[in-house]
């Protein structure tokens, strides 16, 4: 699936609810965890119980790598169960030189059919590259992320100069600037962390048109109102990613339910959102 279409998604569903399926073993309900494939089963039952209130789903590879080669199965069997009505990521945030940022924009776009995968900017541009060749798949860039540590690089002030002028800018945004040039907003998108809602409006100012990946919001404090306040652009332009606090909404042999009546939450404030900005 392409930006486009996940825009009609949006409109459709109405809501632009990214779920992140972040599981771990240790906390996905007990009578689930002796189960065979239980980490499998436990992420058929969420795509289940939540998909009518979702545009998108997440997998930060993470927690698949961390089981050995049998998480890299069950990722794949997960990728697999997602219904191709969805958009999925692969939450990679990879970063390399050329020839290996080749191997890993194979492996998530071709080995594996995700539609887009993270990737982290700062050895530059041959680290991006080889992903914005798959023209007909979606490059999601790091820009300002949701964590506090953002500012030790992420926030710093740097002199940025060309050959006529030189200003001040955060290193994030130049980062966000430059790699705009790249590509067209159609197979790029940039991470912006709910958490960081006031700079929301300053990034938008330096790419109008482009989607944003708002993690955040949920265990992490974000505000989904004031994203979308910030955020907003004329094609909507955000998806906002939620993991624990749907996929662990509950611990009872009812968490389906209890993900579903989560999700569904986050999806009909979602649909509140789009009724209101679409009318304007
Ligand atoms: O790229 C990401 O998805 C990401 C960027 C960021 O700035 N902050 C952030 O939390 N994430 C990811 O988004 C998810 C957030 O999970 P919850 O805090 O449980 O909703 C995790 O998979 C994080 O790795």
């Amino acid at each position: 699936m392409q930006l486009h279409q996940l825009s009609e998604q949006i409109v459709d569903r109405k809501n632009f609810l990214c779920i992140g399926l972040d599981t771990e073993l240790n906390k996905i309900p007990k009578h689930l965890q002796q189960q065979p494939n239980a980490v499998l089963h436990f992420n058929k039952a969420i795509i289940d119980a939540t998909k009518d209130y979702c545009v998108s789903y997440k997998i930060n590879t993470a927690f698949y790598e961390a089981m050995g080669s049998k998480g890299w199965d069950i990722l794949e069997d997960t990728l697999h169960y997602i219904p191709n009505t969805h958009f999925t990521i692969a939450d990679a945030k990879r970063g390399d030189i050329g020839n290996t940022a080749a191997q890993y924009a194979k492996a998530f776009f071709e080995t594996l059919p995700f539609d887009a995968v993270t990737v982290a900017p700062y050895m530059g541009e041959d680290s991006i590259k080889p992903f914005l060749e798959y023209t007909h798949k979606t490059t999601i860039v790091l820009g300002l992320t949701s964590n506090k540590s953002s500012e030790d690089f992420e926030q710093l002030t740097v002199l940025s100069k060309d050959s006529h002028s030189s200003s001040s800018k955060k290193l994030y945004e130049l980062v966000i600037e430059k790699i705009a040039s790249w590509a067209t907003p159609n197979q790029l998108m940039f991470v912006v962390g709910a958490t960081k809602a006031s700079e929301m409006q300053s990034i938008r100012a330096i790419v109008p048109e482009h989607f944003f990946l708002v993690p955040g919001v949920g265990t992490q404090g974000g505000s989904l109102n004031e994203v979308a306040e910030f955020g907003w652009n004329n094609q909507i332009g955000l998806l906002v990613n939620v993991s624990r606090a749907i996929i662990y909404a509950d611990a009872s042999e009812n968490f389906q339910q209890m993900a579903a009546a989560e999700a569904a939450k986050y999806q009909s404030e979602m649909a509140e959102i789009l009724n209101r900005k679409l009318r304007l």
